[in-house]
């Protein structure tokens, strides 16, 4: 049975929940931030939202000088992501590294070289640290060029494209996706190509990364493109390979939201995004400008609640706005939602300032481990918050299913909304609670149940390991939390107040976070395959949703399809006819005015920015 060892588990859980995490934020924190600076300087000092951007090289305070071997120690860790082996010339076999994979496996060998230099005393501490130094260089260089392998693909090609040699494709790069521009270039597949093409390939495409981060003008290098592209006029190409998107995504982005504003969504993909913060209203009862004042004073970390940002500068960062003050090309950005109570900003780049490091890993924080805050978007907080536990209609007893749980982002944001809450009720005479929260937390795949539960101490639950179910008491509400699978939900019976379906998306609004997704998405699956299952899923969510109850539908996607399609979808269908369903408008409890662009006052997108992530989310009342 799954949980046959205890001390296996935890230790398997800590790992999942803790160091995988941890790793990966560290790995795109490095990527992000450790050696590139930047400098955001408003045009005007009233608005943030036409900005100039400078990336600089910290190294020596001047340009680096990106040295030779780390760029080829990158470029033979990109070997096997850009040009994976096959062995049956059957294409759908190959299952190429991600790059974040082939990062980890060339620090693991060269971590593994300098325990052994420590352990024979060689290694001197100047060689100790200035291998922690090309850590984050390196970092910079194989995730950067992974992300950006479609501009310098273009770009490198276009650069050796007088003399007669053959340029290996990238993979997953294919001549449709650059056709007709490429056809009479000489480009081959990874798959004929030798191997001295591809290295050198991997090669050029590094030192183009290495260009590009440490040019004051990054736009100077697409002359190149184009000249490759001489005279096209197609705008999705461009902008596809100026910011390096798959093709299809820019497609859709342009059709849907208009240049101007898919322009900016694209260049936003290749920045560093927020770090923000919830607070965990279970675990740190003060006011959220107590806990800033507790970050800055026990871990060295400035913060500001997002409302105070939202109070002191416009948050409408890069778009334009039409009459009524939406983002035209719909969408809305983070100006024009109420923030959550505890959503929280970490270096928050205001007043002109440029966001700071952060002196050590957020994870390592004391206020961190003492679980008074998780690591989540605002975006995220807002899907939460529009379940609108705190409204009126919501009794002071209350049940609450995470449906797409996940290892529990939302589910611990619910249950630190449930302590939030302005509850009436007392404790009764025998001192009892009377007020009562149940949590549900449901996913397909069990580990991430399990690392649910992992986290339950920390966030200030008690597991109960014989009853799987957790409890946290404090004043007038008892909470409970647990997960369940599907035959577990249906068996019970059991409705509840609150739905929340937090489906599987294409992730194209977190694009930033997750260096290598765009490379894995596919036409089919995003505008296909993933639409069927989201309305699949809201079907069979719906049906655990009591009378006068409310059902969220969100998705990390910015694209109709995944969204406004599959809300559509879902408002035809029996389920939402038969079960009474009707939308909930989000002007009705004051979380945000007006509808979208698309004329749905139940539905926000929002766009990505420099405060938030790409979402959308869609509400609706049963009964
Ligand atoms: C966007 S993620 C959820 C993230 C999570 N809510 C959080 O805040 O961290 C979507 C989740 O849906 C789950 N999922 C996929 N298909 C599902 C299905 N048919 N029923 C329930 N969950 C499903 C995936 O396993 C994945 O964990």
């Amino acid at each position: 049975m799954m949980l046959s060892s205890p001390m296996r588990s935890a230790r398997v859980t800590l790992i999942a929940i803790i160091v995988l995490p941890a790793a990966i934020l560290k790995l795109v924190c490095s990527f992000q931030s450790r050696y590139i600076n930047l400098h955001i300087t408003p045009h005007s000092k009233r608005s943030l939202r036409s900005v100039s951007i400078n990336i600089n090289c910290r190294h020596n305070k001047e340009d680096c000088d990106w040295d030779i071997e780390l760029q080829q120690e990158a470029a033979t860790a990109l070997l096997p992501v850009f040009f994976p082996e096959h062995t049956d010339g059957n294409l759908t076999s190959i299952k190429p590294i991600t790059a974040e994979n082939a990062l980890k496996r060339l620090l693991r060998k060269k971590y593994s070289q300098r325990r052994q230099n420590n352990q024979t005393n060689n290694a001197t501490i100047d060689q100790n640290k200035s291998m922690d130094e090309s850590r984050g260089r390196l970092a910079e260089l194989i995730l950067g060029t992974s992300v950006m392998r479609l501009r310098h693909f273009v770009v490198a090609s276009a650069s050796a494209s007088n003399g007669n040699s053959t340029f290996p494709l990238p993979y997953p790069l294919n001549h449709t996706e650059l056709s007709p521009h490429f056809n009479d270039k000489q480009i081959c597949e990874f798959t004929s190509c030798s191997a001295e093409e591809k290295i050198s390939m991997c090669e050029i495409m590094v030192a183009e990364h290495a260009k590009y981060i440490v040019s004051k003008d990054s736009t100077q290098q697409l002359e190149s493109i184009q000249s490759l592209l001489g005279s096209s006029d197609d705008p999705a190409l461009i902008l596809a390979i100026e910011h390096s998107i798959p093709l299809f995504l820019a497609s859709s982005l342009l059709s849907q939201y208009g240049y101007d504003t898919a322009k900016q969504l694209c260049s936003l993909m290749n920045k560093p995004g927020p770090i923000t913060i919830r607070k965990n209203a279970i675990q740190f009862k003060g006011t959220d400008d107590e806990l800033c004042k507790w970050l800055l004073e026990n871990d060295g970390v400035e913060s500001l609640p997002m409302k105070d940002i939202q109070n002191r500068q416009n948050l409408n960062t890069c778009y334009d706005l039409d009459e009524l003050k939406r983002c035209k090309g719909n969408g809305r950005v983070m100006g024009q939602l109420t923030s959550p109570v505890g959503c929280i900003c970490i270096n928050p780049p205001i007043d002109g300032k440029g966001r700071k490091k952060l002196p050590k890993s957020i994870w390592s924080m004391s206020s961190y481990q003492k679980g008074f805050f998780e690591v989540q978007d605002a975006g995220s907080q807002c899907i939460v918050a529009a379940l609108s536990l705190d409204h009126p209609s919501m009794s002071d007893s209350i049940s609450i299913l995470d449906y797409c749980a996940g290892n529990g982002g939302k589910t611990f944001a619910i249950s630190s909304a449930v302590f939030g809450r302005k509850i009436d009720s007392e404790s009764d005479e025998y001192g009892d609670t009377t007020a009562v929260a149940n949590i549900v937390s449901h996913d397909v795949v069990d580990e991430r149940l399990r690392q649910i539960k992992g986290s339950l101490s920390r966030v200030g639950f008690d597991l109960d390991k014989a009853t799987g179910i957790a409890e946290c008491i404090q004043d007038n509400l008892r909470c409970t939390l647990q997960t369940a699978d599907l035959a577990e939900l249906s068996d019970s019976d059991t409705l509840f107040d609150a739905v929340l379906v937090d489906a599987p998306c294409s992730s194209s609004g977190v694009l930033r976070r997750r260096p290598s997704q765009r490379w894995s998405m596919s036409k089919e699956d995003t505008l296909q395959s993933l639409p069927n299952l989201q309305l699949e899923i809201i079907q069979k969510a719906a049906s655990f949703v009591k009378e006068g109850g409310v059902l969220v539908y969100a998705t990390c996607s910015l694209l109709e399809e995944e969204n406004e399609d599959v809300a559509r979808s879902f408002e035809r269908s029996e389920v939402f006819r038969n079960g009474g369903f009707v939308p909930w408008p989000f002007s009705e409890d004051g979380f945000s005015e007006g509808g979208t662009h698309r004329g749905a006052d139940h539905e926000i997108t929002l766009l990505p920015s420099e405060w938030n992530d790409g979402f959308f989310f869609a509400r609706y009342k049963k009964g």
